[in-house]
């Protein structure tokens, strides 16, 4: 049977409504492709605490988790992911990759030129949906 990893992303939003795009490292799991920042919950974390943790140690900056956004389940070959992208506010610091080989700000209208990681298409198609409020 697969093995199901629970996986909290954050959707993070800059002043002019770009969203945080990080690339995954051919190092990676999952390699070079397109993510939204974040990693695994440990067993009995809040999906909170695990989101501003992992983007603490992956980019070097503290954001403030808020609500999900978007909840789906994909099965890979090897295992199935539940990915939770939740939006959160960076609170201080800049992001900075260290395990990620690129990050960028994109306009949501341009999310689609990257190629993402299938897990993540539900909430990338569910942002370009969503009206920006200016
Ligand atoms: N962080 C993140 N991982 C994603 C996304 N989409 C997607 O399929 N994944 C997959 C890639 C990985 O197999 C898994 C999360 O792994 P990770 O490497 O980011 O998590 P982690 O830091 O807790 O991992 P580890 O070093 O403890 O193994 O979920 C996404 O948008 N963000």
């Amino acid at each position: 049977m697969k093995k199901t990893v629970k996986v909290v992303a954050a959707i993070i939003e800059n002043d002019q409504n770009e969203i945080l795009c990080a690339l995954r490292s051919p190092e990676m799991l999952i390699p070079n492709q397109w993510e939204f920042p974040g990693g695994k919950v440990e067993e009995g974390e809040d999906l909170k605490t695990a989101l501003e943790r992992e983007i603490k140690e992956e980019l070097a900056c503290d954001i403030e988790a808020q609500e999900v956004f978007n909840d789906h389940t994909h099965e890979y070959d090897t295992f199935i992911i539940r990915l939770i992208a939740m939006r959160a506010d960076l609170i201080k610091g800049q992001p900075e990759a260290s395990e990620h080989s690129k990050l960028i700000w994109l306009p949501r209208e341009n999310l689609n030129s990257l190629d993402w990681a299938p897990a993540d298409l539900p909430a990338v198609d569910q942002l370009q949906k969503e009206k920006v409020e200016l």
